[in-house]
């Protein structure tokens, strides 16, 4: 079994660690999760995840290596793991948004197998959908990857020129969701559910949608037509949101995230 080292232990390092012990296809004995305040770890440390400090030692104990610290942080861990990286036995795995492949590897000053993956915080039920691409990986390593974020949800293998695309719309994306479904929860109450109700009916609902069509792999217009009776409420309700500008501020929101991004 593969060693894993996650480099920052914070809120996507840790989902992506809790995700692959849950997977039980890793033992939380092959999992090394570092940050520096690592009193912040301890909800890993319990369920028998390596946690510390030491990134040297953690690169030195592992085959593939993720580095999930802030982008801006991304040169100096490299810079201080760079002896430890032997290009025989190592993968490195980032998940910084915006570093491009190219510059990781001008930053390690060699060639080695890099990835780029962005999965979403759902990574911690195994629900992530994680884009992925490589450089300098053979077959083999790029099976081995794509099974690994496969075990956290559904990994595709996609050009290095979209990741950015792939950051707003997969892991950006969940927020616009969790955005949605507390608006669903603000109508739902004040129509006449408790707080608690209304938020089990909107995520649900959301569960159900995604689920038929992931499923049934149906454009989800198809769906609405099923949903939407002549004269009834929802098609009221519908064009009264889409006077409103529902598509269009959700277009506009993906929009601005991915011009930030580009900057
Ligand atoms: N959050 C998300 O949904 C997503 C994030 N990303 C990307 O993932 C990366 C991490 O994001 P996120 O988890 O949100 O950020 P966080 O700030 O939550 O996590 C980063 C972690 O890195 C740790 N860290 C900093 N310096 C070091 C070091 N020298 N050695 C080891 N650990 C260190 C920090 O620990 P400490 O605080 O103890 O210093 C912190 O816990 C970013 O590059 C982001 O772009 C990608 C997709 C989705
Ligand atoms: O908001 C951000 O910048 C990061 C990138 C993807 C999710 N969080």
């Amino acid at each position: 079994m593969n060693t894993i080292a996650i480099l920052g232990g914070g809120n996507l390092g840790s989902a992506i660690a809790q995700g692959l012990y849950k997977s039980k296809q890793y033992q939380a004995a092959n999992i090394f999760v570092t940050r520096n305040k690592i009193e912040r770890l301890a909800h890993l440390k319990t369920e028998g995840i390596q946690v510390g400090k030491d990134n040297n030692f953690a690169v030195q104990e592992a085959q593939i290596i993720i580095i999930a610290v802030k982008p801006y942080k991304v040169k100096d861990i490299i810079a201080e793991i760079r002896q430890d990286l032997d290009p025989k036995k190592h993968i490195l795995v980032s998940v910084a948004t915006g570093i491009t492949t190219s510059e990781i590897t001008q930053m390690v000053g060699f060639e080695l197998p890099i990835f780029r993956a962005m999965p979403n915080t759902a990574i911690e039920i195994q629900e992530s959908i994680t884009c992925i691409c490589s450089k300098h990986a053979n077959t083999t390593q790029k099976t081995q990857i794509s099974e690994l974020f496969n075990l956290l949800g559904i990994a595709v293998t996609i050009n290095e020129e979209l990741m950015e695309a792939a950051t707003v719309l997969g892991a950006c994306g969940i927020a616009y969701v969790f955005r949605f479904i507390r608006a669903m929860m603000q109508g739902g109450i004040e129509i006449g559910f408790d707080a608690i109700t209304a938020s089990t009916i909107a995520e649900q609902t959301v569960k159900g949608a995604a689920e038929l069509l992931l499923k049934g792999g149906k454009h989800p217009e198809e769906e609405i037509d099923k949903v939407t009776t002549p004269k009834g409420c929802t098609i009221s309700g519908l064009n009264e949101m889409e006077h409103r500008g529902f598509s269009s501020s959700l277009i506009k929101g993906i929009l601005n995230s991915y011009q930030k991004i580009e900057k």
